[in-house]
């Protein structure tokens, strides 16, 4: 288990850059199954979940070539189905979340998908009931092994169907569109998700030779095609990540440009932050953030009342932000209503805030009422350990901001998505060191 000792109290300056984001990489790498020409990605994170899934690829025996930093080219001409029968894959694919997003590809091109109940963070239920009942529409047979936790699904050939889904679901919606775009017929999705991760991996296929319409919106139709043919994709920004960084430019004072944001991809993020008081500029495509000296101020409603922060499939807020989102609540002027509706166990890490001097009641799993500290008092260093990805970030911005010393042990989890967070936050000031 690795470990972060983090000095906290200390300005930050300068510029980060982005990486590129995870759960579009995830997506992304699944679609190049879809083809036996030469898919080429770039700006492909080095963080733990893609280079599982990576390896997951090479053991299907995906032709993996690098072409540079982040730029790697993918062909697969030659899968080995084989391999998803066996003990390695049954082990390996509960790695990661992402790895769900095989069986689409798979299905579509081999007519057989299966995966072992996928990881990803503990943040409460994760039903997969979307994307087996997507394929099941599409036509295909459907098997769960309960002793093993194995998924399967099984067609000769898929038909497009008319479905609406019970609800967004953001890898299902990409299980689903992976699986369509190969099937004989038309296919509509409405409820699809739509963020862009989402867009990004259509326009992709589109590239490839699909016929998908709507992108970008909860209505997709996609007409089948026989095959498709190979591209050359590049990863958005983390929007999650530049989501990270406004919280920790806020929270610690300081004064942070953000690179290449990729603005019109944002969504509701900046104004939310807005809503919180933090003062953003846009600058080109950077997002500038000053010094916020006099601290920031939470905004009420207009008719007075307390503001609540809450989750939405896009293009409402990421459910992903709102951990970061409550830990800079709590150096605010203000009161605000944290409200994560999608998950249940992502609120609980407010504990280890609580043992930091923070202001929180924890009203039930899903709400939590943040009193900010104006600066007046600061938080105060301890040892914790990072529960899941997002809670991971917000504890070591709240420690970057803290008085005195903080430990995080676990920081496997942030490395899951973050990538060498240590280094790119020392280049700006952080005393921080992986031990
Ligand atoms: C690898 C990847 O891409 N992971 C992301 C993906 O996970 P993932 O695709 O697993 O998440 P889903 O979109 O399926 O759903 C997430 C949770 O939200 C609930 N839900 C979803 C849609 C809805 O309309 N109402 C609702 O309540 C679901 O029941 C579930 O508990 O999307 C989540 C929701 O943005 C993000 O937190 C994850 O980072
Ligand atoms: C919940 C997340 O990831 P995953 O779905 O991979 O667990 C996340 O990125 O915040």
């Amino acid at each position: 288990m690795g470990t972060f000792k983090i000095e906290g109290g200390h300005r930050l300056q300068g510029e980060i850059t982005p990486q590129g984001a995870k759960n579009e990489a995830l997506q992304i790498l699944c679609a190049v199954l879809l083809t036996a020409e030469a898919v080429t990605i770039s700006n492909i994170p080095d963080i733990i979940d893609v280079n599982k899934l990576i390896a997951l690829l090479e053991n299907l025996g995906v032709k993996i070539q690098k072409k540079g930093e982040g730029s790697y080219t993918f062909k697969a001409d030659e899968v080995n189905l084989d391999y998803l029968q066996s003990e390695a894959f049954k082990r390996d694919g509960r790695g990661l979340r992402g790895s769900i997003m095989l069986v689409g590809p798979l299905l579509a091109r081999f007519g057989k998908g299966y995966i072992p109940k996928p990881g990803g963070d503990k943040i409460g239920r994760r039903r997969l009931d979307t994307h087996f009942e997507g394929f099941i529409k599409l036509g295909a047979a459907f098997r769960y092994n309960r002793e093993e936790y194995f998924y399967g699904v099984e067609a000769k050939k898929l038909k497009g169907a008319y479905m609406l889904l019970d609800e967004a679901s953001v890898t299902g919606t990409a299980n689903i569109v992976m699986a369509a775009v190969l099937a004989e017929g038309t296919t509509t999705i409405y409820n699809a998700a739509c963020e862009p991760y989402l867009q990004q991996l259509c326009n992709m296929l589109n590239r490839m030779g699909a016929r998908i319409s709507g992108v970008g919106s909860n209505l997709l139709t996609i007409e089948g095609v026989e095959k498709l043919g190979g591209t050359d994709h590049r990863m958005l920004p983390d929007m999650i990540e530049i989501g990270s960084w406004i919280g920790l430019a806020a929270m610690t004072r300081s004064e942070l440009t953000i690179k290449n944001v990729s603005w019109e991809n944002l969504g509701l993020i900046p104004s939310v932050f807005g809503k919180l008081g933090i003062t953003l500029e846009r600058k080109g495509d950077d997002i500038y953030i000053p010094a916020h000296t006099e601290g920031y101020e939470i905004q009420n409603y207009i008719d007075g009342s307390i503001l609540t922060i809450a989750d939405a499939p896009w293009p409402g807020l990421t459910p992903d932000l709102l951990s970061i989102i409550l830990v800079v609540s709590t150096q605010a002027r203000g009161e605000v209503l944290i409200h994560q509706k999608m998950f249940e166990s992502r609120l609980f890490f407010v504990d280890k805030l609580l043992d930091m001097g923070a202001k929180i009641i924890l009203c039930d799993p899903h709400r939590a009422t943040v009193i900010g500290h104006d600066f007046k008092s600061s938080l105060k260093g301890t040892t914790m350990t990072s529960p899941d990805i997002r809670a991971g970030v917000s504890l070591l911005i709240a420690a970057l901001s803290a008085k005195g010393e903080s430990t995080i042990h676990n920081i496997e989890q942030i490395d899951r998505g973050y990538e060498a967070i240590d280094t790119r936050l020392q280049a700006i000031g952080a005393r921080i060191t992986r031990v």
